[in-house]
């Protein structure tokens, strides 16, 4: 049976109404959020919100429980195998670390998708992959181990796997993970630099607040559950709701919760039952 289609021109990706947990706990409450096609959008929110999460379930890794997650206008929740693949040809990802393959050198950890996913001659892979480390500036260092070469090049090379298939939608997550700031305004700047020049789509989950509002042009940043502010960067700074103030203005104390959900301090410390005085 064909996936139902939506019409959402201008959203490559759209959760609308997502419901989605890990065994009993919650981590989405009725989701909705819209990805703009040809932009840059960050998902940012305190740790443990779920913002992996989102990228997951756009990627088919997990599928919501209720609610949609529409891809092009169809709901990947709803796909069968074989949907989901050709979905996924279209996707690059960087998952946290974007860790390369340490047996592989960066030529053949860039090819990797492409010997995975075509049947390309070794010509055609050599161009692309060529083309791929020329974008993130590391033709030159084709040849070397991933031992050899620094965490910021890394994340470039990284950077080129991800896109090594051309695809449409972009997500990384959390690129900027300790790099120092002169490779993180490098990386910072190659994503917006892939992103316009191959119009691709991207969606960026980010801890790194000044770096993340100054590239993105869409900021959603979840609270527990939900959607606590959608919009520009400047919208989003200028935000008056207490968990957006509190996430943008960096603040300990706030709506954020210090502690993860479990049993009551009295449960855990308070007199036992059956316990002797
Ligand atoms: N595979 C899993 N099994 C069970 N619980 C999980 C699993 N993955 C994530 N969780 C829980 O789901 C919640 C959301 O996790 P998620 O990784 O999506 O959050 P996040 O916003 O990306 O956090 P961070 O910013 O710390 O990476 C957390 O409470 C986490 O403990």
């Amino acid at each position: 049976m064909p996936t139902p289609s939506f019409s959402s021109p201008d959203a490559l990706v759209e959760l609308r109404g997502v419901h989605f947990g890990y065994d009993e706990r919650e981590v989405l409450s009725g989701l909705s959020l819209r990805v703009p096609r040809g932009k840059i959008t960050a998902i940012m929110g305190a740790s443990g919100g779920g913002k992996t999460t989102v990228l997951r379930l756009v990627g088919g890794q997990q599928r919501a429980h209720r609610g949609a997650v529409l891809f092009d206008g169809e709901d990947i929740g709803q796909m069968n195998d074989e949907q989901l693949y050709r979905a996924r040809r279209r996707m690059g990802m960087l998952f946290q670390y974007g860790a390369l393959f340490t047996d592989l050198d960066v030529f053949e950890n860039v090819a990797f998708p492409l010997r995975e996913h075509t049947d390309l001659s070794e010509a055609l892979v050599r161009d692309i992959v060529l083309m791929k480390l020329h974008a993130v500036g590391l033709r030159g260092a084709r040849d070397l181990m991933p031992s050899q070469i620094s965490g910021g090049m890394a994340r470039r090379v990284a950077l080129a796997r991800s896109i090594a298939l051309d695809p449409e939608l972009v997500m990384y997550d959390e690129p900027f993970a300790g790099l120092d700031p002169i490779s993180l305004g490098t990386a910072a700047e190659l994503i917006r630099r892939l992103n316009d020049a191959m119009g691709l789509t991207t969606i960026l989950v980010s801890h790194d607040l000044e770096a993340t509002l100054q590239l993105a042009d869409q900021v959603v940043i979840l609270g527990p559950g939900r959607v606590a502010a959608q919009g520009t960067p400047a919208e989003v700074r200028a935000s008056t709701d207490p968990l957006v103030h509190q996430f943008v203005h960096a603040l300990p104390t706030g709506p954020v919760p210090f502690h993860y959900a479990g049993p009551s301090i009295d449960q855990d410390f308070g007199p036992q039952q059956g316990a002797q005085p």
